[in-house]
């Protein structure tokens, strides 16, 4: 009788350390996906592996191939079927990094970041904006709470489409903001329909730059705004140095980049396709935080991670070819920790491109600064020449 309420005891204790390293320790950042909820996109359990490997094998395959390459779109897709729930679940609904602020959390890091998108578009209640690549809203939803705007998002991914309209529905937003299964290639929307456009880490997705910004401009009414947040190579960056190709190459194996654009193509692409560069800024420098200090989570976390994707994966709760999609990731999280302390790689160049002329001047506000934000005075007039706008950036 004693052994079996000994037995009965550990059962019990086991059962609820395994909930808690599941449920609790293993629950998203902000509680949107939780380890036992990991699916991948729209793929069927039993093609997950099929799946991964062709994302891989393509995506292995020398940059000059696939920046020419016609399916660059639809591997893209894969990769966030692949992904999402493991970003989310790891990450939160924002899938991009943000320059780290002294005493702030990642999150308020974060939103400090997406909502800079609303000053420097000055989108205001009533306008109809686009976000370009919105993955599953994060930056939507605080864009839109914070402007008063129309937020309407669009992503290859069908998946991310069902997250994100959920995800407003459930933060009261779903009347302000839209989202659109499509290609940002070819967009399904009229010629000047939007009063501004931002993207935050998207448009590395696609092959020629110019064809996603074409596309922008196109739908953008003449004198809207347009901010970009790129990932970009530096000056730092030697094509001959083995280490910098080694880490460059990992990042974009590992986020389905058909080739890293370096940061003095970005403006020079904006002004073919017809904007003019108001203004041009690398928000990885000093003194902004290294961006890449959020993925120095620990590999206690990582391991913790991947422990759990395992025993996930074996009781068949999360499909086969997870721990590698997870495998995978970690992979990249080093190769991007690399290029980010080698400075090889940037990811804030936000170019800030419009249809307008302005004239910027810069100046020091110290208690701004001291939380690493910049100030920024414009003046413009429609009379003169000159209109005051004051930005915080
Ligand atoms: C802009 C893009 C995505 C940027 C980031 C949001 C993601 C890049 C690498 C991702 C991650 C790496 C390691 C994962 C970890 C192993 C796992 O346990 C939990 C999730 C990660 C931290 C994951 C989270 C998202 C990233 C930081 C690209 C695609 C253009
Ligand atoms: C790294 S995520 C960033 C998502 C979002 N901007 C954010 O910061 O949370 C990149 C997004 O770009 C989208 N994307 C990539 N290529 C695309 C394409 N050709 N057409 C539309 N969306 C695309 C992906 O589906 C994904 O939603």
């Amino acid at each position: 009788m004693e052994s079996a309420a000994l037995m009965w005891s550990v059962a019990a204790v086991t059962a609820a350390v395994f909930f808690w390293f599941v449920c609790i320790m293993g629950s998203a950042e902000v509680k949107g996906k939780r380890a036992v909820d990991l699916k991948m996109g729209s793929i069927t359990r039993d093609k997950v592996q099929d799946k991964y490997k062709q994302y891989w094998s393509f995506f292995r395959r020398p940059i000059e191939t696939l920046n020419s390459s016609e399916n660059v779109p639809a591997f893209v897709d894969t990769f966030y079927n692949l992904v999402t729930d493991i970003y989310e679940w790891g990450w939160g609904q924002s899938f991009h990094f943000s320059p780290s602020l002294p005493g702030r959390s990642h999150r308020d890091a974060t939103r400090i970041h997406e909502e800079r998108v609303v000053d420097l578009i000055k989108a205001r209640p009533g306008n109809r904006i686009l976000d370009v690549g919105c993955g599953v809203g994060g930056p939507m939803r605080a864009i839109a709470a914070r402007s008063g705007s129309d937020v309407v998002g669009i992503t290859i991914n069908e998946y991310q489409v069902g997250r994100a309209r959920a995800h407003n529905r459930k933060a009261g937003l779903d009347a302000a903001c839209e989202v659109v299964c499509g290609n940002f290639l070819q967009m399904p929307f009229g010629d000047s329909t939007f009063d501004g456009a931002y993207s935050i880490e998207a448009t590395c997705h696609a092959p020629r730059l110019e064809d996603v910004y074409a596309e922008i401009y196109r739908v953008l009414k003449p004198g809207a705004m347009y901010v970009s947040y790129e990932w970009v190579t530096t000056g730092l960056y030697r094509a001959g140095d083995p280490e910098h190709v080694e880490a460059i190459h990992g990042i974009e194996r590992g986020d389905a980049l058909p080739g890293l654009r370096s940061q003095d193509q970005i403006a020079e692409v904006a002004r073919r396709v017809g904007f003019e560069v108001i203004e041009e800024r690398d928000l990885a420098l000093p003194p902004a935080g290294p961006w890449w200090n959020r993925l120095k989570m620990g590999r206690l976390a990582y391991w913790r991670n991947h422990i759990l994707v395992s025993i996930l994966t074996i009781l068949r709760i999360a499909p086969k070819g997870v721990v590698e999609v997870h495998e995978m990731l970690y992979e990249t999280a080093m190769h991007l920790t690399r290029g980010g302390n080698r400075l090889i790689i940037s990811l804030k160049i936000p170019s800030k491109v419009g249809k307008v002329r302005m004239e910027w001047s810069v100046s020091a506000c110290p208690a701004l600064q001291a939380l690493n934000v910049l100030y920024l005075a414009a003046g413009h007039d429609s009379e003169t020449g000159t209109v005051t706008n004051t930005l915080f950036l």
